[in-house]
C-alpha cells in the first residue's frame, strides 16, 4: 500500500505546501501549533480538498480519520467503540462484533468501560476508548489527530506501541506534540509554517528538540 501526495492549500494567510509518500508503518507528524499538521491530515483523508495537487492511493481500500469523537453523555462505551465501524448506526451490535470490539478495547485497557456511560468517564479513559474505536475500524489508512491528548506518559507509550504493532500491515499517521513517544514510530515528518521540513527515522531526529519534551 502506498499514499503519494503533492498538495497546496491556502487558508487565510496560511499556505500549506507539502509533498511525499507514506507506506505501511506508524508515522508521526510533528511541528509547532499552526504549522499545518491537521490541515495536511484532513487533505490526506479526503476531508479537505487541496487548491492544487492531488493525493493518490495505491492498494488502499479504506481510510479513517479521527480527531475527537464527541459523544452524547448517555452513550455506552461499547457504542463508542463501535462508532469507528458503524458510525453510531442504530442496528444492534452482534455478539461476534462485540467480541472484535472488546479485543481492541483490551489492547488499550478499556474493555471494562464497555457498559459505562460516556459522561462518567475521565478524559484519559475517553481518549483510549476513541483510539480503540479507531483501531476497530480496521482501515488500511488510519489518521489519528493528537491521539495522545489527556494521556499520562505510561499510557502515551502503550498507545503508541499498540499503534506500532497495528501498523505492520496498514498505513497509520498520527500527529503529536509529545517528544517522549517518537521512538515508537518508523518515521517522523516535521512541519514548519506549512512545509514538510524534514523526514526520517526517530534515531536521526535531533532537530529541533533542544532538550525539550515538546515537539
Ligand atoms: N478555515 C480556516 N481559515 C483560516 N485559517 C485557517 C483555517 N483553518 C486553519 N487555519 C489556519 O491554518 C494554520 C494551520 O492550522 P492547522 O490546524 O493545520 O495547524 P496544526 O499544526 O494542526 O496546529 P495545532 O498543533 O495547534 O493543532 C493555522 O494558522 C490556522 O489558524
Amino acid at each position: 500500500m502506498l499514499v503519494k501526495f503533492e498538495v497546496e492549500k491556502r487558508l487565510g494567510d496560511f499556505l500549506l505546501s507539502a509533498a511525499g509518500e507514506l507506506a505501511e508503518g506508524l508515522r508521526c507528524i510533528v511541528g509547532p501549533n499552526g504549522s499545518g499538521k491537521t490541515t495536511l491530515m484532513k487533505i490526506l483523508a479526503g476531508l479537505m480538498k487541496p487548491d492544487k495537487g492531488h493525493v493518490s492511493m495505491f492498494g488502499v481500500r479504506s481510510v479513517v480519520y479521527i480527531s475527537d469523537l464527541p459523544s452524547p453523555p448517555d452513550v455506552l462505551g461499547i457504542d463508542v467503540l463501535a462508532a469507528g465501524r458503524t458510525r453510531f448506526s442504530k442496528k444492534p451490535i452482534s455478539e461476534e462484533e462485540e467480541e472484535t470490539l472488546l479485543k481492541y478495547a483490551e489492547l488499550l485497557g478499556v474493555a471494562q468501560l464497555a457498559r459505562r456511560r460516556w459522561g462518567t468517564l475521565s478524559g484519559g479513559e475517553r481518549q483510549r476508548l476513541v483510539v480503540a474505536a479507531a483501531l476497530a475500524a480496521e482501515a488500511d489508512f488510519l489518521l489519528l489527530d493528537e491521539p495522545l491528548s489527556n494521556l499520562h506518559g505510561d499510557w502515551r507509550k502503550r498507545v503508541m506501541e499498540t499503534l506500532r504493532n497495528y501498523a505492520r500491515q496498514r498505513i497509520v499517521v498520527v500527529t503529536t506534540h509529545h517528544g517522549d513517544v517518537l521512538d515508537c514510530c518508523a518515521e517522523i515528518l516535521a512541519m514548519r509554517e506549512g512545509k514538510l521540513m524534514w523526514r526520517g527515522p526517530p534515531s536521526e531526529y535531533t532537530w529541533p528538540i533542544d532538550g525539550k519534551c515538546d515537539v
